[in-house]
């Protein structure tokens, strides 16, 4: 399985808590993160994660073209929906490719809960 783990500042702490709660799965997949997303979750948990550019930087980018190539198998994308982003069009970006590639992306907690677990059986 292989994840791309993504937080704007306002969700990093809820990213955190998200991953606590599922270190098995998480310890067992193949991860990618933007930058300061990554570091932290790497930080918190001890997890091995391959950590692209931070997000206004072109992390959500280097994760879409990862992705348009086959190469992620879901998408966790905590946005933070009350603070404009300098870097909009990349985020709108990410979503789109995971639409054209059909790969699931979640976009909030409870998604991504129902994802996790899901994925937590196989
Ligand atoms: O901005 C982001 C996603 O759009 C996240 O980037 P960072 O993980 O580097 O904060």
């Amino acid at each position: 399985m292989r994840l791309a783990l993504i937080a704007h500042d306002g969700k990093k702490d809820a990213m955190i808590a998200l991953a606590a709660d599922f270190l098995p799965l998480l310890g067992r997949c193949r991860l990618i993160a933007t930058g300061t997303t990554g570091t932290r979750l790497a930080e918190a948990h001890g997890l091995t994660i391959e950590r692209m550019l931070s997000g206004p930087l072109g992390g959500d980018l280097q994760i879409g073209a990862r992705l348009a190539v086959g190469e992620l198998d879901g998408v966790i994308f905590l946005r933070d929906p009350m603070t404009p982003q300098p870097h909009e069009p990349d985020i709108n970006a990410l979503v789109r490719a995971c639409d054209v590639h059909d790969v699931p992306c979640a976009t909030n907690v409870n998604t991504a809960r129902l994802l996790l677990a899901r994925w937590s059986e196989a």
